[in-house]
């Protein structure tokens, strides 16, 4: 009997998913299960006893494939963004009734873009003025990019605790859009551009100066350390974690208080 990690991808088809699929055949330690496109039965996870599938899909997509895995014990990595809070807490609720299962979800598995966050969060109270401009594709389905609309929160949540003032802003008339979407107070900027992969720039200001935060995706093999990583892990991590960085700083990532089973296990990360 194989101790390899059985594992699936939904989304196979696509660009990202495509990509995994041949991650998770390099992987000595795994085994692919399956690779499922639009209209494949996910019923193919249980008779193939798949452990983990990787759902790389669609906004509209990710939450069904979600209630179907969690509800047969399937854990996830969810690299597919578009969520809204009310989404969350449906999934929360699903894996409220299978306390074994993980669910990961990542807005960004690149090491640079989870650093990127990290290194905005710690800057975020030092400067008077930060927005974010997030770069993508032509065919991305959400605006802002996942990856953005978390990179803010966090910077919004440091800010918040740092007890920050309002950033000043003494726009009065502007066209639809012109300030970007606003997120806990944070302009956020997205461009659509082709000949781009993901790209994302973080630019904090102050009297005299500018420190900017670039992060550029070339390709999207880059992602795939990251999601090999939350296959690994996510096992042993019952619950929801939210971020990778709850699987890359091991040494600060906070502990799961004994008993605190949020939903079903306990939850990482905001
Ligand atoms: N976390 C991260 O690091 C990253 C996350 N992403 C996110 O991943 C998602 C996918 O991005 P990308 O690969 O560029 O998109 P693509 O459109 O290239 O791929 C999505 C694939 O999923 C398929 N699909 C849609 N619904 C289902 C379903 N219910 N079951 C199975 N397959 C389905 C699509 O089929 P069809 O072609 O028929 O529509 C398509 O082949 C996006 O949300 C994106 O934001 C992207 C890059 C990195
Ligand atoms: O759609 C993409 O391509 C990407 N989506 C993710 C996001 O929405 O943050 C991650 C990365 O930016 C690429």
């Amino acid at each position: 009997m194989s101790n390899r990690i059985r594992v699936a991808v939904l989304g196979a088809r696509g660009r990202m998913g495509s990509e995994a699929v041949k991650a998770v055949e390099a992987a000595a330690d795994m085994e692919l299960t399956a690779a499922l496109g639009r209209g494949d039965s996910l019923d193919t996870l249980t008779s193939t006893d798949t452990q983990v599938a990787i759902d790389l899909t669609h906004p509209d997509s990710v939450l069904k494939n979600l209630e179907f895995c969690v509800g047969h014990g399937i854990h996830g990595v969810v690299g597919t963004t578009g969520w809204s809070g009310e989404r969350l807490d449906r999934l929360r609720d699903k894996l409220a009734a299978s306390p074994g299962t993980g669910v990961l979800i990542a807005p960004n598995f690149g090491i640079g873009a989870v650093l990127t966050m990290r290194f905005a969060q710690q800057a975020a109270r030092f400067f008077e003025s930060v927005e974010v401009v997030e770069l993508h594709h032509p065919h991305k389905a959400d605006a802002p990019s996942g990856t953005a609309v978390r990179t803010a929160q966090l910077i919004a949540e440091a800010r918040r605790s740092a007890g920050c003032a309002p950033q000043p802003d003494a726009t009065s008339t502007a066209l639809d859009g012109a300030r970007g979407a606003d997120v806990d107070g944070v302009p956020v900027h997205a461009v659509r551009l082709r000949g781009l992969v993901a790209h994302q720039e973080v630019l904090f200001g102050d009297e005299g100066e500018v420190f900017t935060i670039r992060h550029d995706s070339m390709n999207r093999g880059s992602f795939m350390p990251g999601v090999l990583l939350g296959v690994r892990r996510i096992i042993s991590a019952p619950g929801l974690t939210m971020g990778l960085e709850h699987f890359l700083f091991d040494d600060e990532a906070p502990a799961a208080p004994a008993g605190s089973a949020g939903a079903s296990g306990a939850e990482q990360g905001s």
